[in-house]
């Protein structure tokens, strides 16, 4: 509830996709600069930015909170805010999600989010978990992950929540649902969406072991589906784009929905259980005391 009075207000307060403005009341311009002006579009929120191309119908949203593109409530009020705005558009029809920061595409879930919390905090913060997931697994619009950097449990969960995923081919990013590594576990949902892409025994392995995969690794067991240079990855990405753009729409989105809605269903249909499961889960003293740990791992490890 929390998340949705956030939308609604943060929807009325900001212009979003703010529209072109013609500079032609300041004197003559070049017709092609106009064009290209009322073509595109952008809008700007602290964490995220969106540029829409109206000529290709496509946008490209960029997470750019450091240090690492952590989901914290914040964050992901935001993503679902922007997410929200372009599904609204009839005209936007395609959605790439990328990193404006080096080497992080998105670090996950916001443990400092999890870690000495009420549970209410907790469960404001698993709904909103929850929203995102739920919005882009089951968007009308073609979404390509541009993963541009490491992409641990829930980063790579977002990727997995698009229809096709683009890795940066360096060694020194990973991707996977590492959750048991925290101590935690993934949640059905998670499970069910690895499951959906990569299969049911290499998701037990994967979750059991916390695994994460460099980019080749995770092209071989269909983690992601494609890996490239950096340079390469935007107009890869713009590639695969047109690709899934050129099918009929009503018959891809059909396809999607028939492809995912018994995932989306099944979390639906549990979505108040699982946010309960989650507070009695999260707040006890022993996973706070692994993530306190983990934490600490984490500082250590930059030291
Ligand atoms: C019985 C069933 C019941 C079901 C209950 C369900 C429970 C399930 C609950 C939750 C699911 C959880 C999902 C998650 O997503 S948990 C998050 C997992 N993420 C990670 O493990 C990633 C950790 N981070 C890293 O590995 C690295 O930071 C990196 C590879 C992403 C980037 O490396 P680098 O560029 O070297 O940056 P630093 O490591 O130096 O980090 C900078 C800074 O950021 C802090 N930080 C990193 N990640 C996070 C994060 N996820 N949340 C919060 N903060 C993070 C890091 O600590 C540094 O902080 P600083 O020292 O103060 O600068």
């Amino acid at each position: 509830m929390a998340l949705r009075a956030a939308l609604r207000t943060k929807c009325a307060l900001s212009g979003f996709l703010s529209q072109p403005s013609s500079s032609s009341r300041h004197g003559r311009v070049c017709a092609s600069t106009v064009l290209a002006a009322q073509q595109r579009s952008n809008s700007t929120s602290s964490k995220i930015s969106v540029d829409f191309d109206q000529s290709t119908g496509v946008a490209v949203m960029h997470m750019k909170s450091p240090p690492v593109n952590s989901l914290s409530l914040d964050f992901l009020t935001e993503f679902c805010i922007s997410l929200e705005k372009l599904e609204m558009d009839k005209s936007c029809r395609g959605l790439i999600i990328t990193s404006s920061l080096p080497k992080v595409f998105s670090a996950g879930l916001d443990i400092l989010e999890m870690y000495g919390k009420s549970p209410e905090s907790c469960g404001e913060f698993w709904k909103a978990v929850q929203e995102m997931w739920l919005k882009l697994y089951s968007s009308n619009m073609v979404t390509v992950a541009a993963i541009n950097g490491s992409s641990p449990a829930g980063g790579c969960l977002m990727s997995l929540t698009c229809d096709y995923r683009i890795m940066v081919d360096n060694p020194r990013y990973s991707i996977g649902l590492n959750e048991t590594q925290l101590g935690i576990v993934a949640p059905f949902w998670f499970k069910d969406t690895m499951a959906n892409t990569v299969g049911h025994r290499i998701t037990e392995m994967a979750l059991a072991l916390g695994m994460l995969y460099s980019p080749a690794e995770a092209l071989k067991i269909g983690l992601v589906d494609q890996i490239v240079p950096e340079e390469k990855l935007m107009s890869t990405a713009e590639q695969a784009m047109a690709k899934w753009l050129a099918i009929p729409a009503h018959a891809r989105q059909l396809t999607k929905s028939m492809m995912r809605k018994p995932t989306v269903d099944r979390m639906t249909s549990k979505r108040e259980a699982d946010v309960q499961n989650f507070v009695s889960f999260i707040t006890k003293d022993a996973i706070q005391n692994s993530l306190r740990v983990y934490l600490e791992m984490l500082k250590k490890r930059k030291a």
